[in-house]
């Protein structure tokens, strides 16, 4: 059994997959993945230097995400070349290591932490999608206060994502991550519970 689980940027999805490992699901996160592949010595990082000039490559090898991050979030177009040169080498190793994990417990959930799973349109890949859910203006909120964002930067990013709403609406089954973590806990809970009985509505 797997779903995809996704949201916008800081809205949850790692909160909430913490909670689902700590009940005994396994993880593939695709933010994890998407740094391995352009590690020093992949390929992929030197398509990215090819494209994007010998600037984003720091003095020690690895990537400047920073410089990056800031070209492709002003530019849509810098984006979907970013795009096109990453996301093949991610889905491919998303699918193996899912692969993987399923063929090693096939009794246990697998959860693939994806955060552009609709706009990549991957939802078919998965038996099921559960979307972690916080309105705009919290998640706005939440991604400035983590990552120490301008208001700017972090529209930007919003702005390069799907609209929550629209995720809610498509999701078929949605985690409100608005208030407590008690409060998700307790959802979370309700989830596993109903999974476990055979009732989940995925
Ligand atoms: C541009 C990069 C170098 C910026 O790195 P940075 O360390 O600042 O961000 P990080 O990778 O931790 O991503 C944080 C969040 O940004 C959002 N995000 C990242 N890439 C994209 C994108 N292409 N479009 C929209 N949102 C994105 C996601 O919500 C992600 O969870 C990096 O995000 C990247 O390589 N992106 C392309 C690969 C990709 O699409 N990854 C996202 C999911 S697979
Ligand atoms: N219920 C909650 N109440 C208060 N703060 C929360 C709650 N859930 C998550 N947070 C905080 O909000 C921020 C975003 O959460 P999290 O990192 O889980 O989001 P994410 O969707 O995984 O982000 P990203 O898209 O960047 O990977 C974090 O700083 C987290 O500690």
């Amino acid at each position: 059994m797997n779903i995809g689980l996704t949201g916008g940027i800081a809205t949850g999805k790692s909160t909430v997959a913490r909670m689902l490992v700590a009940r005994g699901a396994a993880l593939v996160d695709a933010d994890r993945i998407a740094r391995e592949i352009v590690e020093p010595g992949q390929a992929s990082l030197v398509r990215i230097a090819e494209r994007f000039g010998a600037k984003v490559i720091r003095e020690d090898g690895t990537l400047d995400r920073r410089l990056l991050g800031s070209i492709v979030f002003a530019d849509a177009e810098e984006r979907k070349a970013l795009e096109a040169i990453t996301h093949p080498a991610i889905r491919e190793l998303m699918r193996e290591r899912i692969a993987a994990l399923e063929a090693e417990r096939p009794d246990r959930l697998v959860v693939a932490d994806i955060p552009l799973l609709y706009e990549s349109g991957l939802q078919h890949l998965y038996e099921g999608i559960m979307v972690a859910y916080v309105p705009r203006e919290i998640q706005r909120i939440r991604l400035i206060e983590r990552d120490g964002m301008t208001p700017e930067e972090a529209d930007k990013r919003i702005g390069a994502q799907m609209d929550i709403e629209k995720k809610r609406q498509l999701a078929d089954y949605v985690i409100d991550n608005s208030r407590t973590i008690a409060d998700t806990e307790a959802q979370l809970d309700r989830f596993w519970r109903s999974l476990k009985s055979g009732t989940v509505p995925l």
